[in-house]
């Protein structure tokens, strides 16, 4: 073994010296490419020694430096399997969705080649690449890469520099509505295409750009949508110049989700079903034609977007908030956050996981109603319509994902009726947010917890804000003109019409400032 590791840095014109049994790192190291490389993509056009892009830099550095090499990998192996039992698994080269026996799949990281680097080195690595532009770990994904793809060339990555997102502090929210002083939402819908489906496309779209590269047999990209995970894969596909297909359920979309697949030229299909409808027809569509699967059942998406969580602990200097809320529908994101907390605790980073809650909306709960029978049978349910309409999901694919989830981390499921939702979503707004409804619908079981004590006042809190509220809304105009059937709308702030004269304008704003409290 050499004595020293020589990590080059990529910013930086000199190399570090590390220790070669990296134990303890107790300064930052400016830093490492610990490389991440098989070079099988044949992108690698010979940079010269004058770089023009920061793909190019990327490039070049790993051709005149050739970074320190490692052995991280990861495979897919059938969800749930022990380990140390099971022979299954694929290369993440291959196109597989299922396991033999047709259950889910994850993807299995070498951890023993992980924690050979200890939970300090991690963080100090992590740490030293957000808020910069280098290629790709920019990215708050891609600053993760060891732990999300680490076989993949840089030149094969398609990115819009995504994660990084802000972690908002509700202050008057929690101050006036839940006598809370540490609550926080992450605002993962501040994001490329507004929604945190992003992250897990940043990853599944590389990997497609790899295997088109290898020649595998892949004419495009394909999903179901309820208008985030279509928005995501057009974008990224676009970018990419890979042609992409989605299956949209007619009517049950916002117009913002709509336009965005048609803008960015994929080939769109709206069709005369619900989401669970789309779903079964991409499933069955994607194992006749050379079109690879892009839901969450693919397990490669929820490497992305596991990165939230660590981003979540990170942006916390990796101080273990109590309790996060997730609003849940297809039920990989639930999954995901669990996982990535997960993988911080057992590589020394932390040293414990939040409470999990995942929320859904009571119109359609399959969750929630296989929680309330002590986990004793799922039923799927006909999803009816909500103003969350993108977790409108009666048969999510993840389920097995999110109660494995639940039950590891002592995890609660809670329900928002649409009138509770809108309040909360009506709430968080009046505060200085602009939220989508199904934030509402994760602000709707924070409410409902605090009301009976289980997460308490003092508790650090972060709620998943999971698309930008920009995308709905129509749910908002119907809310603030009152014009929504059987519901108070207890929060509406309408506008007041008002005649193009002085007189009319001082009419209506003494009235109003003798009503309004000062503050
Ligand atoms: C805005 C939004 N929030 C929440 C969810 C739920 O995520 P998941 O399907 O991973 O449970 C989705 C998609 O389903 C979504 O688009
Ligand atoms: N809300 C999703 C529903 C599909 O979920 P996925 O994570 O399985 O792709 C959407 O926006 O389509």
């Amino acid at each position: 073994m050499a004595s020293s590791h020589l990590l080059q840095c990529p910013n930086f014109s000199t190399n570090l010296k590390l220790p070669s049994k990296p134990t303890t790192l107790k300064t930052t190291p400016s830093f490492l490419l610990i490389k991440a490389a098989s070079s099988s993509n044949n992108n690698t056009s010979t940079s010269t020694a004058t770089s023009n892009n920061i793909r190019d830099e990327a490039r070049h550095q790993n051709l005149t430096n050739p970074p320190q090499s490692h052995n991280f990998s990861a495979k897919y192996v059938p969800f749930g399997a022990d380990p140390a039992t099971s022979t299954e698994s694929y290369s993440l080269d291959d196109i597989v969705y299922r396991s033999q026996s047709g259950g889910l799949l994850d993807v299995h990281h070498d951890f023993s080649a992980l924690k050979a680097f200890p939970g300090s080195y991690w963080r100090a690595l992590f740490d030293s690449r957000v808020g910069k532009t280098t290629w790709p770990y920019g990215s708050g994904v891609w600053s993760k890469k060891e732990w999300v793809l680490p076989e993949i060339s840089s030149d094969d990555i398609v990115s819009a520099f995504e994660g990084n997102s802000n972690l908002f502090w509700a202050e008057r929210f929690g101050k006036q509505f839940l006598e809370m002083n540490d609550l926080w939402v992450k605002h993962c819908g501040i994001s490329h295409t507004g929604s945190f489906k992003d992250l897990g496309m940043t990853v599944l779209v590389s990997q497609v750009n790899r295997l088109r590269k290898m020649n595998k047999p892949l004419f495009g990209v394909g999903c179901a949508s309820t208008g985030d995970t279509s928005a995501a894969l057009s974008a990224y596909c676009a970018s990419a110049g890979i042609p992409s297909i989605v299956f949209l359920p007619a009517n049950k979309i916002s117009m913002a989700q709509l336009v965005q697949p048609i803008a960015n030229g994929a080939f769109v299909l709206s069709i005369d079903t619900d989401f669970d409808g789309c779903m079964q027809l991409i499933r069955e569509v994607t194992s006749e034609l050379p079109i690879y699967l892009a839901n969450s059942l693919n397990s490669l998406r929820l490497e992305g977007q596991k990165t939230a969580a660590i981003e979540i602990l990170q942006q916390f200097d990796w101080e273990v908030p109590e309790w996060v809320i997730v609003p849940g529908g297809n039920l990989g994101n639930i999954y995901a956050f669990y996982k990535g907390f997960h993988m911080c605790k057992e590589l020394g980073l932390v040293d414990k996981i939040p409470r999990l809650v995942c929320a859904q909306a009571a119109n359609a709960n399959p969750l929630y109603l296989y929680y309330k029978s002590a986990w004793k049978e799922f039923k799927a349910v006909k999803a009816n319509s909500t103003f969350a309409s993108a977790i409108q999901i009666g048969d999510p694919v993840s389920i097995d994902r999110a109660v494995y989830a639940l039950k590891k981390s002592n995890g609660i499921v809670e329900e928002a009726t649409e009138e509770e939702l809108m309040d909360a979503m009506a709430q968080a707004d009046s505060t200085g947010m602009f939220i989508c409804p199904h934030t509402g619908v994760a602000l709707t079981a924070l409410m409902k917890l605090r009301k009976s004590g289980v997460i308490r006042s003092s508790d650090r809190t972060v709620v998943v804000s999971t698309a930008h509220g920009l995308k709905f809304t129509q749910s908002k105009i119907d809310y603030h003109s009152n014009n929504i059937k059987e519901m108070a709308c207890r929060y509406a702030n309408p506008p007041v019409s008002v005649a193009a004269d002085f007189g009319s304008v001082m009419d209506v704003l003494k009235k109003y400032l003798s009503k309004t409290p000062k503050y």
